[in-house]
């Protein structure tokens, strides 16, 4: 432990660790992940992949779901990014989804993503992902920390407008719960319907690619 809050914090029971510099070589889907599928196929019109990062990936997800016939082709998937490796493969994620013939979708898993590759490359690798998904049309998901103030506490902070405001770039905006969950929504819906007359998606500057 190399950085704690002052006053300390104590480690919450089955909380994730990530090690951004070592090569874990785990499998995205683990066999409890297995296990849950049938449950997903049946109740749920999407499929949240965590820690995906190669194409290979999405062979192995769709492997495991074809032990579930007959084929749901209309379960959606949606590839959290959350690696470096995820950001730098991305266009090869995308060309591979699109041959699986399912509803595809990208979440900017903040969470872990920051973690991953450290919190002050985020907007920019968040920048990345939203312009290679615009330029193949895939819808993002704008994910974590979302209205995180107001959702937990009532009250949103200033940045923490602009950042909502913002998700607008993105198809989705998704919210962490929280007792002012429901304020939230509200609250999202006017922040994105005015940033709707105001901005279509982005203007990029289309840099040379490099998220590593
Ligand atoms: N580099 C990695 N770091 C952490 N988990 C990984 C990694 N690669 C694959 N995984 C798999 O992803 C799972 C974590 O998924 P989950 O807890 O759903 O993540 P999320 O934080 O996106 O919700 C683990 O069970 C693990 O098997
Ligand atoms: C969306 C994320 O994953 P989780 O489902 O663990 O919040 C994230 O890491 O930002």
């Amino acid at each position: 432990m190399t950085h704690v809050k002052a006053g300390g914090v104590k480690l919450k029971p089955e909380k994730g660790l990530n090690l951004p510099d070592t090569a874990l070589g785990l499998s995205p889907l683990t066999a409890k992940d297995e296990g849950d599928l049938a449950a997903v196929i049946g109740n749920a019109d999407m499929l949240g992949y965590s820690f995906v990062s190669r194409p290979e990936d999405l062979d192995l997800l769709e492997k495991a779901l074809g032990a579930h016939p007959p084929r749901v082709e209309k379960l959606g998937l949606v590839a959290k990014i959350e690696q470096p490796e995820a950001v730098r493969n991305l266009p090869a994620l995308i060309a591979r989804a699109h041959t699986l013939g399912r509803p595809f979708g990208v979440m900017i898993a903040r969470g872990d993503l920051a973690a991953e590759i450290g919190f002050e490359r985020v907007a920019e690798m968040q920048e990345e992902i939203l312009w290679l998904c615009e330029a193949a049309s895939v819808p993002t998901v704008w994910a974590t920390q979302v209205l995180e103030d107001l959702v937990k506490d009532g009250l949103p902070s200033r940045g923490e407008m602009t950042d909502a405001a913002m998700a607008a770039r993105a198809e989705c905006v998704m919210l962490n719960k929280g007792p002012a969950v429901a304020e939230a929504v509200t609250l999202l819906d006017t922040l994105l319907a005015r940033m709707d007359e105001h901005i279509f998606k982005k203007t990029p500057t289309l840099r040379a690619l490099k998220s590593w």
